[in-house]
Order: C-alpha cells, then structure tokens, then sequence
C-alpha cells in the first residue's frame, strides 16, 4: 500500500481563499482590516525567514501587519514595554513574539504579558486553560491545524487510539489535548518512555513532533495508520525533511503528511485564521 498525501500546502491555500473572502468583505462594508504584531528579538537567519513569510501571508489575505526586528540585546523591561503598547494599539488583533527568544528574557514572563485576546498563537496560560475545560479559545497553531487537516481528510477519533510522540507546550502537549477534546484515546510518549515501539505499533492516527530524526521506526507504523510528521530538518544541501524515514512510512500509512509542504504552511493559516478570530471577538466585544 501507498499512502494517500495530506496535502498541508494546498488545504492551507484554501483556507487563506476564505480569510481574503472574508477581509474583502470587511472592506466593501468599509469595516476596519484585522492586523497583526510580529516581534522578532536577535537575527537568526531561520527566525526572519519565518517573520517575512508570516508578513507574506499576511499580505496575500488583505491583512494589516507590523514587524519589530529588535536587536539581541534588547532587554525584557523594553520587549514588555512593546508588547504592553500593542496591547493597547487597537490597530492589532494578533501578536506573535517568535521563539526562542535569546536566553536573557523568560519566554513565560512575555506570553504571560500579551493579552489573551491577542494571543494568535494560543500560549497564554489563560487560553491553554481555556482549550483543557474545552471552552472557545484561540488555540495553538500547530495541533489546530493537524486536526483541521485530519478533519478535512476524513478522519474520524471515537474509539481510535491516537499516539503522539514529544509533549512539548507548543506541538505534543496541546495536540494530545486537541485529540482527547476529539473523542480519541490518547497516548502521549516523551524523553522519559522507555519503550516507544508498543505505543507507535498501535495507534490509528500517529503524530510524531520530535525534533530529532531516527526516534520513531517508520517500520512500527500500524499498516493504514493516518501519520502527521510534525519535524522539520534542514541537510546541508538545503533540503527539508521530517522526523521520520518518510519512503518507509509512506508504504505502511493510509495517509501521510509530507514534509515539506504538510504541518508547516497549515500552522501558518491556522495563525491567520486565529488573526481573525482574534479581530471578530475584539469587534463583539472591545476592551
Ligand atoms: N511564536 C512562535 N510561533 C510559531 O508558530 C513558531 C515560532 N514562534 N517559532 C518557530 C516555529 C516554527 N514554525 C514554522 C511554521 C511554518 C513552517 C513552514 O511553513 N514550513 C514549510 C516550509 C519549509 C521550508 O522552509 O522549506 C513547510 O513545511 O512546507 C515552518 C516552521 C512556527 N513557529
């Protein structure tokens, strides 16, 4: 068996149609436009990528956006004191503090500072708990845009078991969650799991967001398996691959992301999408 592709890139395309759809009519009822925030703190290379990108869509859907490319040594008293002015600017829906930020400023004292309601990338405490008691939220991008894609091909969680390998706060974590809201039966492996192989050898939907090649077995995926690979690995020759040996796994799976072009350009819909819910919610209700 081959697998069928999940293809990210395409459905995140038609999720984008949807958002310009809807911001041309915002416009025509001469309505404000959404926008939103990106703060960048140092310059790594990979980081402004993803920064421009983000400005990108922004753009293709009709979006307002700023960009605040800080030097590496800006402290944290001046990144809040920014954070603090978009917060009140309201010309910004979103605001998205790319990570890592460098090692001087605690990542939890800046999430902590946005305002939920502009959180577009789901991580305040606030929304996290927001999304366990299964109450409306802006929700993290990444599992947001896996279920999004799973529901779209057709995937069905009642009485499937889910394996999600890595349980960090921005991919694993918030996945198992998402797939529990879902109805699945959820198994979370981590750095502390001693025997992977049991776990990934029985799961019907597998989401495998490491960060590391060679963790997981393409040859343990259960035959029909639908498998998310969340990893995204640059060689020195500039290619893009996943976590997992994706020839090997593509063989066993029923459906299968591929990297690139699977999890990546949806988690960056999902922001727009999450851009917009942001604005909808501010308009029903300012601060
Ligand atoms: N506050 C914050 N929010 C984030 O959402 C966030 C972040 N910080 N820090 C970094 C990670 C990484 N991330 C990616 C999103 C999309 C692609 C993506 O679109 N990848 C494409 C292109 C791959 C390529 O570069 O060729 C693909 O997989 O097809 C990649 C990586 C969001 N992140």
């Amino acid at each position: 068996m081959t697998a069928a592709l999940i293809d990210g890139k395409a459905e995140a395309g038609l999720l984008l149609d949807e958002i310009t759809h809807a911001v041309e009519n915002l416009r025509a009822k001469g309505q404000r436009i959404p926008g939103l925030a990106v703060i960048l703190v140092g310059e790594d290379p990979a980081s402004q990528i993803y920064v421009r990108k983000k400005r990108e869509d922004c753009a293709q859907v009709g979006f307002t956006s700023q960009a605040h490319l800080l030097s590496a040594q800006t402290t944290q008293h001046e990144l809040l004191d920014l954070i603090d002015r978009l917060n009140a600017d309201d010309t910004v829906d979103g605001i998205l503090v790319q990570l890592p930020v460098p090692q001087h400023i605690d990542t939890e004292t800046v999430i902590e500072r946005i305002s939920p309601t502009k959180d577009v990338d789901g991580f305040h405490p606030y929304n996290v708990g927001r999304l366990s008691l299964r109450l409306p939220t802006l929700r993290p991008c990444t599992p947001y845009g896996i279920i999004h894609l799973l529901d779209r091909a057709g995937e069905t969680y009642k009485g499937r078991h889910a394996t999600v390998v890595g349980a960090s706060n921005i991919v694993g974590r918030p996945m198992a969650l998402e797939l529990l809201l879902a109805g699945a039966t959820v198994t979370i492996c981590h750095r502390f799991t001693r025997n992977l192989r049991p776990y990934v050898e029985s799961a019907d939907i597998l989401v495998v967001g490491v960060g590391k090649r060679g963790i997981v077995n393409s040859d343990w995926i259960k035959p029909g398996a639908t498998v998310i690979d969340v990893g995204m690995h640059r060689d020195k020759s500039g290619r893009v691959t996943g976590d997992l040996e994706f020839a090997t796994a593509r063989e066993r799976a029923g459906k299968i992301t591929p990297v690139p072009g699977g999890v990546g350009p949806m988690t960056r819909a999902m922001l727009l999408q999450n851009t917009l819910s942001a604005y909808t919610r501010r308009q029903r209700s300012p601060e």
